[in-house]
């Protein structure tokens, strides 16, 4: 390798390592992040999210059961779990693009069941789709706007004073052209959004879901279709999120990309949460792989979760005990 990437690349890692570490100062997460007992619906230190008994059915089939659920602060969580455990359906509900048959939630404190998706967007809380959204005829400019928050020019009465949209435009388009910049798609900026890669609109809907600086972002499977080469880049991104003092949830199937960025894992099954946990220990439990493989089909959830619970509290004595 030439000597000059070389000295680029040490420098981007020293400087990646130092914005960490600053990052790390400025949004320290409590060690451990949980307290009480350790194990499917434990309680936080200091939640961003909080479920309860959130249920959703179509027809006789149970997508979601999530009896309580805290999502850290600050901290990247994954949402793990096999195909049709109810990822996408929670998703949907947490962000108002569904509704439950019963259960509430509170972002940072507030009340957010029966919120419509767009004010819980204004709220603070984003999310992006498993399969990128059509972006219509858009420029990836103008796609970007889109994903602004507040935006006055849209407003009745801002509408009669033109010069207070004319500032929020220029804002708007400010605020879209550095995260373009951010994300290494300033170049296509006049593009068709449909004309870029699968890899690209989903660095381009990352970057719009942070059009309305949010506090927390959730990501559908963000790395699901993307090269390698992006795969990398997408996963410096969500680091990003978090060193700027954002709160990420992102599902995802690929236990190294787990392994590699998140601070907490909460895995589902059949609709209920059945396990949580630090990634390295939480993919060791044979539960959590029998859940994957389907092992424990015939079990009753109960005592799975139960016996998540006991190996959780035996392994950590800091944890508390087993339920
Ligand atoms: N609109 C719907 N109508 C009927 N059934 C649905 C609907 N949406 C989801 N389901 C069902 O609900 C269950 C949970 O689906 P969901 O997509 O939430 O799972 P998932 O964990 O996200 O799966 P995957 O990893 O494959 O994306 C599945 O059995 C699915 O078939």
């Amino acid at each position: 390798m030439a000597d000059d990437v070389v000295a680029e690349r040490e420098a981007v890692a020293e400087a990646s390592a130092a914005e960490g570490q600053a990052a790390a100062e400025a949004f320290p997460l409590p060690d451990p992040l949980w307290k009480g007992d350790a194990g499917p619906g434990c309680a936080k230190v200091d939640p961003i999210l909080v479920a309860d008994s959130v249920r959703k059915t179509f027809g006789g089939l149970v997508a979601v059961d999530v009896e309580h659920v805290e999502i850290p602060r600050h901290g990247i969580t994954a949402l793990i779990g096999p195909n049709g455990a109810g990822k996408t359906t929670f998703f949907n509900l947490l962000t108002g693009f569904d509704k439950p048959d019963t259960g509430s939630w509170t972002f940072d404190g507030t009340d957010l069941a029966g919120v419509p998706a767009w004010k819980i967007a204004r709220k603070g809380q984003v999310r992006t789709f498993q399969l990128t959204k059509a972006f219509g005829g858009l420029s990836v400019l103008d796609s970007m706007k889109l994903g602004a928050r507040d935006q006055k020019g849209e407003r009745f009465w801002a509408s009669l004073l033109p010069p207070l949209w004319r500032t929020q435009e220029r804002e708007i388009e400010a605020r879209a052209l550095e995260l373009l910049k951010q994300f290494k798609l300033y170049e296509k900026r006049d593009d068709l959004a449909l004309s870029m890669s699968g890899g690209q609109r989903k660095l381009l809907e990352m970057a719009r879901a942070l059009m309305s600086a949010p506090q927390l972002v959730m990501l559908d499977e963000p790395m699901a279709g993307v090269n390698p080469a992006l795969t990398q880049s997408l996963l410096g991104h969500i680091v990003r999120l978090k060193q700027q003092g954002m709160t990420v949830v992102f599902v995802e199937h690929d236990m190294h990309m787990v392994q590699a960025i998140a601070d907490w894992v909460v895995v589902m099954a059949e609709g209920r949460v059945v396990a949580e946990g630090k990634p390295t220990e939480v993919m060791k439990d044979p539960v959590v792989v029998d859940a994957y493989l389907g092992a424990n089909m015939d079990r009753d959830l109960g005592e799975v979760v139960k016996e998540i619970r006991a190996s959780y509290a035996a392994s950590r004595p800091e944890g508390g005990s087993a339920q």
